[in-house]
């Protein structure tokens, strides 16, 4: 039986792990729990899968909790939260599936207490992905990838050295908005940008999904994931996402992982590697139906999103934080209507000229610079 703590739970990628826990109550058990405003789902999970600790974000949720659970379950709140689901001393694996750089600090805290880790959360390794992959090596910790690329990488390179590889190709769908020129960008809405073509997820990847950033934070993740230099990370667009990505070795052999675009695949895998285990639900994927797959050639000059992350990554040091901090407030700025839609790299193309880099930032100065570039977003906005 393997023991669960959950960061996220009530959303995208939280539920369809709650899913894949509900498919097998035999294999898994879920411990702990973290939610962030949603309330009323953490209520119907508690009920139904009982974990022993659950953290909200807000002392005004934590005290509704404990009003109708009681002493049934242990309940704790904010960024501390966080991390005592994380470190729960009953959990052997942490899914952190929580949304932004909130996830580095319960991660690294895990991590030290030797947690296995399957990693959703791409900001927490794009934020600081020297730190989390020292603290892994050290600690002997295997990071599981949950995003689907990383995850049909990890499953390629099943059995390979990392000297043999010659490149990673990332596929990506192209997002909802893959069909319009540069030009036509201009007076998208929150609304159609919300609609990806092929993956239905939290609505601030939706929108990274749509500027390609999401892309560009996936390179970031493979870079520290992998162990492989930006020059050998290519992306290919490929419009039906059944091709999750590929790894191609020395001698021209190329391993792809292929299904259909369902996350409960990854989640289910990072939980039981180097295991497989039965899906008695989900489509399983026939090509004959399918036909036809495209592929085609990535214009950084369409998607300038991309070309800022590898730009960030080839600098790294301080460079990815504020990519992801200035990111994650200006998509937040986008969902709620204030900025347009070309606004969002602008505004980071800003912040990552503005700033002043550092070679390799602690976690105070990651903290530090990750709040100075939300400020540097803010002060455009506001
Ligand atoms: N969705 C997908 O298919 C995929 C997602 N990913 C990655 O997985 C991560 C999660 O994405 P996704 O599930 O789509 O996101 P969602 O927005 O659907 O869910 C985010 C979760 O984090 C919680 N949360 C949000 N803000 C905070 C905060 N400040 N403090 C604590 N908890 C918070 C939310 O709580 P609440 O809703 O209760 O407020 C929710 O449980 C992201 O890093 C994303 O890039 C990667 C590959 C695929
Ligand atoms: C499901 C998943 O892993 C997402 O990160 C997905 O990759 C988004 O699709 P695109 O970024 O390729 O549009
Ligand atoms: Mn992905």
């Amino acid at each position: 039986m393997k023991k669960i703590g959950l960061l996220g739970s009530t959303g995208s990628i939280g539920t369809q792990t709650l899913d894949v826990i509900r498919e097998h109550p035999e294999q898994f058990l879920l411990i702990s729990m973290s939610v962030g405003q949603n309330i009323d789902l953490a209520k119907k999970q508690i009920q139904e899968f009982k974990p022993k600790l659950v953290s909200v974000l807000s002392d005004n949720d934590k005290e509704k909790l404990k009003l109708e659970f009681g002493d049934k379950v242990e309940v704790v709140s904010g960024h501390e939260g966080l991390v005592e689901v994380a470190v729960h001393e009953d959990v052997d694996v942490l899914v952190n599936a929580v949304i932004g750089s909130v996830g580095l600090k319960p991660t690294l805290a895990a991590i030290e207490e030797k947690k296995q880790i399957a990693i959703a959360n791409k900001e927490t390794l794009v934020t600081a992905g020297h730190l989390v992959t020292e603290a892994a090596n050290r600690n002997g910790v295997t990071l599981l990838p949950v995003d689907s690329e990383h995850s049909a990488i990890f499953q390629a390179l099943n059995g390979e050295r990392t000297m043999d590889i010659e490149r990673l190709i990332l596929t990506a769908s192209g997002g909802s908005f893959r069909d319009l020129t540069r030009d036509a960008l201009k007076n998208v809405t929150v609304e159609q940008a919300l609609n990806h073509p092929n993956w239905s997820m939290g609505a601030k990847i939706t929108i990274d999904s749509a500027t390609m950033m999401n892309k560009g934070l996936e390179v970031i993740e493979a870079h520290w994931l992998f162990n492989i230099p930006y020059e050998q990370i290519d992306v290919l667009l490929h419009k039906e996402s059944i091709i999750h990505s590929m790894v191609e070795f020395h001698d021209k052999s190329v391993m792809a992982q292929l299904g259909t675009p369902d996350m409960r695949v990854p989640i289910q895998y990072a939980l039981t590697y180097p295991k497989r285990l039965e899906r008695l639900n989900g489509d399983r994927l026939n090509l004959w139906d399918i036909g036809t797959l495209n592929f085609a050639k990535l214009d950084f000059e369409r998607y300038r999103s991309i070309a800022y992350a590898y730009e960030a990554g080839k600098k790294g040091g301080s460079f990815p934080t504020v990519l992801n901090a200035a990111n994650e407030e200006a998509v937040a700025a986008f969902l709620n209507k204030r900025i347009s839609f070309l606004e969002i790299e602008r505004l980071i193309e800003q912040a990552l000229e503005y700033h002043v880099g550092i070679k390799q930032p602690t976690l105070e100065e990651i903290i530090e610079i990750d709040q100075q570039s939300r400020d540097f977003i803010h002060s455009k906005i506001d």
